[in-house]
């Protein structure tokens, strides 16, 4: 047996098929076979003969089936014939002598150099087939480019008058479009002679609404890049990638998508932004998709201004607040600092103004080693970006609170950006007031312009100077617009979809990854900050009557004092209870099921009619059979009886299995203590979660 190859020699493959070497040999062997047992058996020599014919005629019609070439066929008939023919000669004289072995060894040496050429015939007929299938590709695919090139350079001519040579056609990967690289015609046309007529173009390409075709410089003067998308990605919601790995504001942070579907990149290092969006146009869910990049970069401190109640930054904070309102053990909320009073907003300012200042004084060795007179960001040195939900209309506002926190807005934004401290403003309108002030015009070039199909107070010729074409009309989609940054010119864009368990999931994700602002800004910084979570600073938050858990408790969704969490609502929740709602009864469902407990008292029963809740948190991914991690940690919180377990502990039994970090698990007993599912018990080291089934077993505590 042929088992061990390295110590018995070659394998003999028998299922191979045959080579010319092994071809030849295998028939010549076959021929001396049959001519000396035939001999000896006295076999007629005719019925070699016929043999050899019956098998010339089976491997022509096999090779025929096989589309093998003319020659092949030949060779392989010829083989047979040959081989029939010697073996019917030497059997009729005698095939063991000199010259009949001879004549077999010449034969088979013929046949082997046959067949070689054959199989190099037959090769390269193949490869010359598979070129001519590429080839009709290409030409298939060339054959639509020049069509389209040939329409485009039509309509130009039609449209704007001038005689473009397209050079190539660029088909876009994500077949949402393509780009046309062209020259323009001699005697001095520039490209805007094409952008300016953008919406004749569209329409006279009769686009799809939301499509466009605008014209941007190409590598040179004389030529010109016209992008045409021909499939509307505005119109569709894209949610939030799941993806929440590190950024960095010096890489970019991803805000959206263009229309072709390419991820854009703000850089903030030295820019700042301004995003305006009038009611409903999705600026709310635009600020969290902000905040999201923020919270995944590692050089980013995000501090956020909302004296609209804290609602842009309060759900990045609430999930990890303990009991007293501070970031609950191990975990950090998913910005750094929240103010939603004028006072707090300006400590932050001043905070920043001082910060700036001091980094300045500082960081001079540093900045002169880095030759640099830019501070070197980093995540030991990190960029601190103050978003101000609706800081437009501050700057715009005449009472003295605002103008005092506008004086300070702009101050930061004066003095701060070489230090690594910028600004991101929302506005409702792009007033004269916001775009009026120098300030805000010279650093503020990110710009997004959110129309949701919103016409009042929109003049995106003010808002994108120098870009021609752009019309609210072409974006009339919640949280689609248009997106321009000094590397990417104004165009329309689309935001993405972010719903509040996304938030919570990159809150808890992103909770190891922030840095800590640098010891000399610390200093610089003071008590302001090093106090921002105290108690008494962030009792407001704990005021919010209803967060998900707490709706959860009974509490009406149309509560005045509601957060206003109007960008995370699910129009499609068709649910008549909230989710975590549903989630802690189908549990109590369970546990009553598996230990036979009495039914809680005030569950809901599930044929009482319930209460309408048409704006209701779509928190599904919290969902206990959508989360078998939260499901396991859960049931490990039952089982740890009345003596109870934390955090680590549940982290530790689940990471083999679910990989779930011990931050996840904070969020997730957080969210239960709130719910009333687990009780916390102990203080500090000592602190550990009982299953509320338990929580009565619980020895007082001494
Ligand atoms: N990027 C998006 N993709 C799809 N739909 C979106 C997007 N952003 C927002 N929406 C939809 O628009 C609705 C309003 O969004 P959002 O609350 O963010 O708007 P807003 O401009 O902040 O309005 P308001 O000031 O009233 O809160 C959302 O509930 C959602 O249904």
């Amino acid at each position: 047996m042929a088992t061990n190859t390295a110590s018995t020699g070659p394998v003999w493959d028998w299922a191979a098929g045959h080579g010319p070497v092994t071809g030849a040999l295998s028939a010549t062997t076959g021929c001396l076979a049959v001519a000396t047992t035939g001999t000896a058996a006295g076999m007629p020599p005719g019925w070699a003969l016929a043999i050899g014919a019956a098998g010339a005629i089976g491997h022509t019609v096999t090779s025929l089936r096989d589309r093998l070439s003319a020659r092949t066929i030949g060779m392989r008939a010829a083989s047979w014939l040959l081989g029939a023919g010697w073996t019917t000669w030497a059997m009729a004289t005698t095939p063991l002598s000199w010259t009949a072995l001879g004549s077999l060894a010449t034969l088979g040496v013929g046949i082997g150099a046959a067949a070689r050429a054959t199989l190099l015939h037959e090769e390269a007929r193949e490869l010359e087939a598979i070129a001519a299938a590429e080839r009709q590709v290409a030409a298939d695919l060339s054959a639509e480019r020049r069509a389209i090139a040939a329409e485009w350079v039509d309509r130009v001519q039609r449209v704007c008058g001038i005689t473009v040579r397209v050079r190539a056609v660029e088909m876009w990967p994500t077949g949402t479009g393509f780009t046309l690289d062209a020259d323009l015609p001699p005697g001095g046309a520039t490209y805007d002679r094409i952008a300016r007529e953008a919406p004749k173009l569209s329409a006279d390409a009769r686009l799809p609404h939301g499509c466009t075709a605008t014209a941007s410089p190409g590598i040179d003067q004389g030529r010109v890049l016209v992008d045409v998308t021909t499939v509307n990605v505005l119109a569709k919601e894209v949610t939030y990638p799941t993806d929440y790995g590190p950024l960095s504001v010096l890489t970019g942070i991803p805000w959206g998508l263009r229309t072709n579907a390419d991820e854009i990149r703000v850089y903030l290092r030295e820019q700042c932004a301004l995003v305006v969006g009038p009611t409903g146009s999705g600026k709310t869910n635009m600020v969290h998709t902000i905040l999201a990049g923020f919270a995944r970069a590692t050089d980013v401190l995000t501090w956020v201004i909302d004296l609209n109640a804290g609602s842009a930054g309060l759900p990045w904070v609430r999930p990890t607040l303990d009991n007293d309102g501070r970031p609950a053990d191990g975990m950090r909320p998913g910005v750094d600092w929240l103010a939603a009073s004028p006072e707090e907003a300006a400590l932050m300012l001043d905070t920043a103004v001082r910060v700036a200042k001091h980094r300045k004084t500082v960081y001079q060795d540093l900045m002169a080693q880095a030759n640099t007179d830019l501070l070197p960001i980093s995540d030991r040195i990190p960029q601190i970006i103050i978003v101000i939900d609706e800081g437009a209309e501050i700057l715009a506002a005449t009472d003295r609170t605002s103008r005092t926190l506008a004086a300070k807005i702009l101050e930061v934004i004066r003095i701060a950006r070489a230090m690594g401290i910028r600004t991101v403003l929302t506005a409702l309108g792009a007033t004269g007031a916001v775009l009026g002030n120098l300030m805000i015009r010279r650093e503020a070039k990110v710009r997004v312009a959110l129309t949701g199909g919103e016409t009042e107070g929109m003049d995106l010729a003010k808002q994108f100077p120098g870009s021609r074409g752009l019309r609210v009309d072409q974006a009339p989609y919640k949280g689609a617009g248009f997106l321009g940054t000094p590397e990417s010119p104004a165009a329309l864009f689309k935001s993405w979809r972010i719903l509040p368990n996304q938030i919570r999931d990159i809150t808890a994700a992103t909770a190891d990854r922030h840095p800590t602002l640098d010891a000399p800004s610390a200093t610089a910084a003071g008590d302001a900050y090093a106090r921002r979570w105290d108690a008494d600073r962030t009792a407001w938050m704990r005021d919010q009557p209803s967060t998900p858990a707490a709706t959860s408790h009974g509490q009406q969704a149309d509560q005045p004092s509601r957060l206003n969490l109007s960008a995370l609502r699910s129009e499609q929740l068709p649910t008549a209870e909230p989710d975590e709602e549903e989630l802690a009864r189908r549990f109590r469902e369970q546990i009553d099921a598996q230990f036979a407990t009495a039914p809680e008292t005030g569950a809901a029963e599930p044929d009482e009619p319930q209460p309408p809740a048409p704006g209701g948190l779509n928190l599904s991914a919290l969902k206990a059979g959508d989360n078998p991690a939260r499901e396991a940690a859960l049931a490990l919180l039952l089982a740890a009886g009345p003596k109870g377990t934390g955090a680590s502990a549940i982290a530790r039994a689940l990471a083999d299995e679910h990989g779930t970090t011990r931050q996840t698990v904070v969020g997730w007993l957080k969210s239960w203590t709130e719910d009333g599912t687990a009780v916390r018990v102990g203080i500090g080291t000592k602190a550990r979660y009982v299953h509320h089934h338990h929580a009565s077993e619980q020895p007082p505590e001494g």
